[in-house]
């Protein structure tokens, strides 16, 4: 059976807000008391779509538990089909959408993918592309066009693969595929994306002579994602040696089959558990792995930063909120994704915040520290942007509308703060669709509009 992106009659992925009226303004909920709500999430983005990659590079079958279903997956499901492989939805026990069972085959191109504004797309699947016979193009939405990708194009052809780009250095490019990549030694300057290092990871054992990694240049965001990606390989018998900070090491081999269990997406966690600091009350996260790679992890030490209390069981956290909201000093470089929804916390709270280490932050779905500035200070705050973070002075807030630049985050950050401020009308919430489709219908079950 072909997966296709509603393969049970009864699961919506995209939930009852429909994702195409993207001028259409939300009325954000806002909280009327504490709250009191226990809520399971689907599958990480990051880790579903590594390990799609990965099934499909690999020398046999696979099949995915419980992996996300959205539209950034989505994407990396249809990219991967497009390039010979074939993935199958198989009923499972997860309870948003069916499992995947990937079987490799012979990669070929002449194939264009649309990338979306998925990163993980459009950072990932060039470079299996170099292991495809003849010519991928890869194009996505507007704002993906403005997503740094230099370094993918650089790094392919230091590799040995043939890019045309036209000059751009930028998407849309082609990748003209011979089915084989030298590979060896290369160095990058990763530093506006820890995803051009992912990329390359993830098909190093399938290049030839292997791969001898070099990261160049001052900082290297997301250190977290880097070692999530060695976490997958090491699930698949790929070795990654890291001699140096900023240096990995991969020798040419297989990478195995598996069968592996996706964990929840701890980083789209991140604006329910912020829901108990802004309207009180508690917020419990379900199926919360013991061990994880995930960035996500770390809000357990962040909220109490914010004031917050975190109790623990075996599979879940608990967030409850204090009296009021303290203000942070806070390097964020390792977990940029997690910047806009602490930075509503940081906007509703009694004292000021500084963040830093969130340059790279400007290259997400959107210019993410002037997309932040610019909307909470359209409500009446006091954010100056700083060249590698945000200043964030706390004022009360007044409702109007906030717009979302196609972002996700930003979205669900306008969320969080129309919790407690009146008339916050957020544009285009199906935005969320891109890692988690169900968003608009948790929130209101959150704030007991709706049942969970
Ligand atoms: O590899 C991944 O799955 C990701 C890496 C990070 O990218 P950056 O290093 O560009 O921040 C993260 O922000 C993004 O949401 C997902
Ligand atoms: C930066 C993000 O996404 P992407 O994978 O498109 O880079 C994100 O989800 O916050």
């Amino acid at each position: 059976m072909l997966i296709s992106r509603y393969s049970k009659p009864e699961f919506n992925p995209y939930g009852d807000t429909a994702p195409d009226d993207a001028a259409t303004l939300w009325p954000a909920p806002e909280a009327h008391g504490p709250l009191a709500a226990t809520l399971g999430l689907p599958g990480s983005k990051s880790l579903t779509n590594r390990e799609l990659v990965l099934s499909a590079l690999a020398d046999s079958p696979s099949l995915l538990r419980a992996p996300l279903h959205s539209r950034d997956s989505d994407l990396m499901v249809a990219a991967l089909r497009q390039l010979g492989t074939t993935i199958d939805a198989v009923p499972g026990e997860g309870a948003f959408g069916d499992d995947l069972r990937i079987t490799p085959g012979e990669l070929f191109g002449s194939t264009t993918i649309d990338c979306g504004l998925a990163g993980t797309v459009m950072r990932f699947l060039p470079v299996v592309a170099t292991l495809a016979l003849g010519p991928t193009t890869f194009d996505g939405d507007e704002g993906a066009r403005r997503r740094p990708m230099a370094t993918t194009v650089s790094s392919l052809r230091a590799l040995g693969a043939d890019v045309n780009d036209d000059g751009r250095m930028a998407l849309p490019f082609t990748v003209h595929g011979s089915g084989s990549l030298p590979g060896g030694e290369v160095t990058i300057d990763a530093g506006s994306s820890s995803q051009f290092v992912s990329a390359l990871l993830l098909a190093g054992a399938r290049f030839e002579k292997g791969l001898h990694l070099r990261h160049s240049g001052e900082r290297l965001p997301s250190l977290p994602h880097i070692d999530m990606t060695i976490a997958t390989l090491a699930g698949r018998g790929v070795t990654v040696e890291s001699p140096a900070l900023g240096e990995w090491m991969i020798s040419a081999g297989p990478i195995a089959g598996a069968e592996i269990d996706i964990e929840p997406d701890l980083s789209n966690a991140a604006p329910f558990l912020a829901a108990a600091l802004v309207a009180g009350g508690s917020v419990t996260i379900t199926g919360w792995p013991q061990r994880t790679t995930q960035v996500g992890a770390n809000l357990i030490d962040l909220l109490p930063r914010f004031g917050a209390t975190v109790t623990r069981t075996a599979d879940s956290v608990t967030v409850t909120g204090g009296e009021s909201i303290r203000g942070v000093t806070l390097d964020l470089s390792t977990g940029g994704e997690l910047v806009p929804n602490l930075v509503a916390l940081a906007a509703l709270a009694d004292s000021p915040s500084t963040i830093t280490g969130i340059g790279h932050i400007r290259h997400h779905e959107t210019d993410r520290l002037a997309a932040l500035a610019a909307e909470i200070n359209g409500l009446g705050g006091n954010v100056t942007e700083l060249e590698d973070g945000l200043q964030i002075e706390p004022r009360p807030l007044h409702g109007g509308p906030w717009r979302s630049y196609d972002d996700h985050r930003m979205a669900t950050t306008g969320a969080i703060i129309g919790l407690a401020v009146a008339g916050v009308e957020i544009e285009n919430i199906g935005t969320t669709a891109k890692t988690l489709p169900q968003f608009a219908d948790l929130w209101r079950a959150l704030v007991g509009e709706a049942a969970l």
